[in-house]
């Protein structure tokens, strides 16, 4: 595993924990300015997810560490992302299977899945490495309208 030094996200919660896995994926990027990206090409994708709250659950989680990886190894390992139009969508930029749209669909993915735990913490930092020179941080607003940094 990749071991590197992630960004820290600024947040007001008592517990932090964060979560390195990776994924193998193929996509594309559907508009001319993707240049030889517009090609299927794949990477070994590496994410580190931040999730962050005040109270653990029954088993002295914040949430398993083993599920994180769990939701998004069994939605995107050794797919075309391009395929999951669940998650992306070749009509809308915002929604194309980017490093940005990626890391952003990750922590929704992390979310929706926190928001179901009686404990509710919080995913507050995607970070997804794409290639050994590209990578993005995404930081979800908080509800109020800040971002958690
Ligand atoms: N803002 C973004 N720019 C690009 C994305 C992206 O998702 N968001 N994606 C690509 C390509 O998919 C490509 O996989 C990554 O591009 P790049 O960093 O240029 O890849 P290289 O390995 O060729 O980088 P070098 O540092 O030049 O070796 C393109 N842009
Ligand atoms: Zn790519």
């Amino acid at each position: 595993m990749l071991q590197q030094v992630y960004p820290s996200p600024q947040h007001d919660y008592v517990y932090e924990l964060n979560k390195d896995f990776h994924f193998a994926a193929a996509h594309y990027v559907p508009s001319e300015e993707a240049g030889k990206c517009q090609r299927v090409h794949g990477h070994t994708y590496y994410a580190n997810v931040t999730v962050a709250g005040d109270e653990l659950d029954a088993a002295g989680f914040l949430v398993n560490f083993a599920i994180i990886k769990k939701l998004i190894h069994e939605r995107f390992d050794h797919t075309l992302l391009n395929d999951d139009t669940d998650s992306f969508d070749e009509a809308d930029p915002n929604r194309f299977p980017t490093t940005e749209v990626v890391a952003r669909t990750v922590c929704e993915l992390v979310q929706q899945y926190l928001d179901g735990t009686a404990n509710k913490p919080v995913c507050v930092q995607v970070f997804l490495r794409e290639t050994p020179t590209s990578y993005c941080v995404y930081r979800p607003k908080r509800k109020g309208g800040k971002s958690h940094e």
